[in-house]
């Protein structure tokens, strides 16, 4: 009796913070040669693909999903319908995503959506199209989705998707203020861009010397989180501070209470603080909320998008 039970693959794909970020000039595809040294956090999405004949796609979560495209834009489902047109597969999939990357916060949570319904689909069509292909498919979705697949620390050239992973020692510890409400990607490059002709009278560097500074590397390498503190350094910040002004007070709250130091994570509007220990995280966590901010701790690096549960 009864109908037979749908098969699910739930898949879990982190968020990122940019300890690191260079901003090139703009090319002729309308992106930026950047230099990126991504760390997958552990603030994870969760996504849950289950046997359908139609494609569908719903939210839910402790963040506001309302302002999430249900169409075809969305991140995850255009990722299932690439992964189905690459291998010719005829049906479709029901996706359920479990929020807690805060949307448009420059944390990679649309990309990280996209990398867990590649990676869920993959498993539950049995497609066997291997990790370099999903690759290729990430890549085609965003700059940002290879590094989700990937996670860890890595560092992310050419558009952030051509990806080498960084060697990473320990853990390190964060505190994130997070937005009410986010900025689109492109209006933080395209501010960016202004903010350099206003200022300088061109572009920016050429891609030549776009890098990620030693000194970052070095302190990932060894896992210093007061060296690191010193040497993060993210080109969006000024772009983003310049549409959101309210978020300079909050870093200066945030590094006059504990911090060792502050940055906007990727295109904003993020915060992420650089803690020494999870004590001095729980305590600045307590000021910031304190303050009227939503905060959270977080560790880094953690893996990327791996699958939790088939059933
Ligand atoms: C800024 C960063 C930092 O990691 O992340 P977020 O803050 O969005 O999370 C990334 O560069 C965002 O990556 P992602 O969000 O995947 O970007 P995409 O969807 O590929 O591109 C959205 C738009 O951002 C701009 N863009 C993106 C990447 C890049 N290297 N140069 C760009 O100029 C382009 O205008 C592009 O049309
Ligand atoms: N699965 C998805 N989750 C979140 N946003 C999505 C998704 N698919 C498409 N989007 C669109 O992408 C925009 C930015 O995505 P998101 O990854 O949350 O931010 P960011 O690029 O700042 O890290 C959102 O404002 C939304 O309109």
């Amino acid at each position: 009796m009864g109908t037979k039970q749908r098969r699910s693959v739930t898949v879990r794909a982190p968020g990122k913070i940019n300890v690191f970020f260079r901003v090139g000039a703009l090319q002729d595809d309308g992106y930026h040669d950047v230099a990126s040294l991504y760390q997958a956090v552990s603030l994870f999405e969760e996504v849950t693909a289950t046997e359908s004949n139609e494609f569908s796609v719903r939210f839910g979560g402790p963040v506001d999903v309302s302002g999430i495209p249900l169409d075809d834009s969305n991140l995850a489902l255009r990722a299932a319908k690439m992964l189905a047109a690459h291998t010719g597969y005829t049906g479709g999939v029901e996706l359920s995503v479990l929020k807690r990357v805060p949307v448009a916060g420059g944390m990679g949570g649309g990309s990280a959506d996209a990398a867990a319904a590649l990676l869920a689909c993959d498993e539950l069509w049995g497609t066997g199209v291997g990790r370099s292909t999903l690759h290729a498919l990430a890549a085609k979705l965003g700059a940002d989705v290879p590094f989700a697949l990937e996670g860890g620390t890595a560092v992310g050239t050419g558009r952030g998707d051509e990806l080498s992973p960084a060697l990473a020692k320990g853990s390190f510890h964060w505190v994130l203020a997070l937005p009410d409400t986010g900025l689109s990607t492109p209006v933080v490059y395209r501010t960016l861009d202004q903010h350099r002709e206003d200022h300088y009278g061109d572009l920016g560097p050429q891609p030549e010397y776009v890098k990620v500074d030693t000194e970052v590397l070095q302190a990932v390498r060894v896992g210093d989180a007061a060296t690191l503190a010193e040497a993060m350094h993210n080109d969006l910040q000024v772009a983003a501070l310049r549409l959101a002004p309210e978020l300079i007070e909050v870093l200066e709250l945030g590094e006059s209470r504990g911090a060792l130091s502050g940055i906007v994570s990727g295109s904003g509007p993020t915060l992420a603080f650089l803690v020494s220990d999870a004590q001095e995280a729980a305590e600045l966590k307590g000021v910031l909320t304190r303050a009227g901010h939503r905060a959270l701790t977080v560790t880094g690096p953690v893996v990327g998008a791996r699958v939790l549960d088939t059933h």
